[in-house]
């Protein structure tokens, strides 16, 4: 028998999407999430973590005793998408999936100044700035390119005509944007649709209703 534990923070952030596969497959886990007002706690675990970072994911064989841990969010999502079959259904698609994933970590480079700046309590003005100089017109770039994906697909699915991890990655970024006042539903219909068909997946219906308020 496999027993997974996936280690991150007590927010959404990288460790999300990891958290959704294993409700949307069905699959038992142990959800460790690491106070991030904790400091110490934090420090302690850093030392013993592969690469200094969270999340990590474990993987027990409890047969052979063997143990594996996975660092690098993508590198955990990319693991188990393939392992409950959310990864794409040919080589082709999963290039595609990878191929959004991609995207994403690009335009997560800009977004992450506005999350710093948010966490280190600049002033509103430069949060402002922030925003429309640097992320504003990577957004406009990165919407385009989902947008494009989304009219080529018939599915409603960005990749192919079944959910992949790369929905569950952009769909979790656009409730993100959504909080930053990024993404507006209503000026965005083709983008709200698959959010909306996304958020109402049945098997992670109950999970996202009762997703603690700090992870919303
Ligand atoms: N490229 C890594 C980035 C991981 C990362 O930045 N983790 C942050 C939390 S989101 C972290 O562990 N911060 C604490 C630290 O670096 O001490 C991934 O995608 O997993």
């Amino acid at each position: 028998m496999i027993q997974y534990k996936l280690i991150y923070f007590d927010v959404r952030g990288l460790g999300e999407v990891s958290r959704q596969l294993f409700h949307l497959a069905g699959v038992e886990f142990e959800d460790v999430k690491i106070s991030r007002n904790d400091e110490q706690a934090w420090l302690e675990l850093k030392k013993s973590t592969p690469f200094g970072q969270l999340p990590i994911l474990k993987v027990l064989d409890t047969e052979s005793q063997k143990e594996i841990e996975i660092p690098q969010s993508s590198a955990i999502g990319r693991y188990l998408a393939n392992q409950f079959g959310y990864a794409g259904k040919s080589p082709e698609e999963k290039a595609m999936v990878d191929a959004v994933i991609d995207q994403f970590k690009d335009f997560l480079v800009p977004q992450k100044q506005l999350t710093l700046a948010v966490r280190t309590k600049k002033s509103e003005e430069e949060v402002n700035r922030v925003k429309e100089e640097i992320v504003t017109p990577a957004k406009n770039e990165y919407f385009k390119i989902l947008k494009k994906l989304l009219g080529n697909n018939s599915s409603g699915f960005l990749v192919g005509n079944g959910i992949t991890w790369a929905d569950l990655q952009i769909s979790d970024n656009l409730t993100t944007l959504e909080g930053f006042g990024l993404f507006t539903p209503l000026e965005e219909p083709i983008l709200a649709k698959f959010h909306e068909k996304i958020m109402n997946t049945p098997s992670l219906k109950t999970y996202f209703e009762q997703r603690l308020a700090s992870l919303l």
